[in-house]
């Protein structure tokens, strides 16, 4: 079988009078397999929407290679649309509809019945909402009246362009737990996102990109995995003596200060439960790497969304 998506070297500059050139993306490729849960992730201005733009059709590369499906975007087909979800921002509803005129107008658009209309708002839970002006609901219900669009068509492929920017956390949960589900059903789903954790959380693999560019490939577990980077447990000070800190170590670093020890390991279990015998597990933190480390590593940068 095709894959869902397969992206060869694409490239996109943009010109403007005062922005100059600015090289959106800038030789992009990878494949998503079917099934899978694909993140882009990448801070603001690295290209992650001019990519989705033309992944989806949207938006013409200066060069290079789209697959969806295992056909090209180009020329636009009805069949091949009417397979894609594409998540649009809350800013391209239909003017003065209510929810549910929104998700029966698009509905129409892709031949589903005003029964699957009914059904999608349900599952983003907004029934009771159905009846109210689009402008009227919040941020979160405006983002599930877009998902909920989007799903309408019952779609193989599902787009999701930063679907819960500017949420609070707890709706940013909600979607998430809709996303999964969306997954779940066996679609495929490519995410957007400058969150870390929203990445980690979801993403079968994530791609990082950077300036244009994807850095790495990989899924979050062997994202971290390849840094090989040591675990840092925290106790608090004065649990354990000096000498026993050390044997504790064997020979890994130690630091400490505000009142904690912190050992960074390589085997934490066998430090947890030595420091489990010994009841000193007050104050207790475990690290473990994170996307945010292996941002850095791969970029050389900080990570700043
Ligand atoms: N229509 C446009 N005209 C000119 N420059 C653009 C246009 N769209 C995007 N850019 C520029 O291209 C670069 C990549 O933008 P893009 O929106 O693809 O990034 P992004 O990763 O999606 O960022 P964000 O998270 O802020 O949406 C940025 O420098 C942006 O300013």
């Amino acid at each position: 079988m095709d894959a869902a998506i397969e992206v060869a070297d694409l490239r996109k500059t943009y010109r403007g009078r005062r922005t100059g050139e600015v090289r959106a993306v800038d030789g992009v490729s990878f494949r998503v397999e079917r099934g899978e849960f694909f993140g882009i992730l990448g801070p603001n201005g690295a290209g992650k929407t001019t990519t989705l733009e033309i992944v989806e059709g949207l938006r013409r590369p200066d060069s290079g290679e789209v697959r969806l499906l295992g056909r090209s975007p180009w020329p636009h087909s009805p069949e091949l649309t009417r397979r894609l979800g594409v998540q649009l921002q809350a800013s391209a509803f239909f003017e003065f509809l209510s929810a549910r005129e929104q998700i029966e107008t698009f509905a129409e658009l892709y031949g589903a019945s005003k029964a699957r209309a009914a059904e999608m708002l349900d599952l983003v839970g907004l029934t009771e909402h159905a009846n109210v002006r689009c402008e009227k609901l919040s941020g979160g219900q405006q983002q599930r009246l877009s998902i909920a669009c989007a799903l309408v068509g019952d779609p193989e492929l599902v787009f999701l362009d930063e679907p819960t920017a500017a949420l609070d956390p707890q709706a940013r949960r909600n979607l998430w737990d809709l996303m999964r589900g969306i997954n779940a059903e066996g679609r495929t789903v490519v995410l957007t996102t400058h969150y870390m954790e929203e990445a980690e959380a979801l993403c079968d693999r994530v791609a990082i990109m950077d300036a244009g560019k994807i850095k790495a490939v990989d899924s979050p577990a062997g994202f971290v995995r390849s840094l090989d980077a040591p675990t840092r447990v925290t106790v608090a000070a004065g649990q354990v003596s000096d000498e026993r800190i050390k044997e504790l170590a064997a020979g890994e670093a130690v630091t400490g200060g505000d009142g904690t020890v912190v050992f960074e390991t390589r085997d934490p279990r066998e430090l947890l439960t030595a420091l489990a015998s010994e009841g000193a597990l007050d104050g207790l933190a475990v690290r473990t790497a994170n996307l945010e480390d292996v941002f850095l590593h791969v970029t050389g940068r900080e990570w700043r969304a």
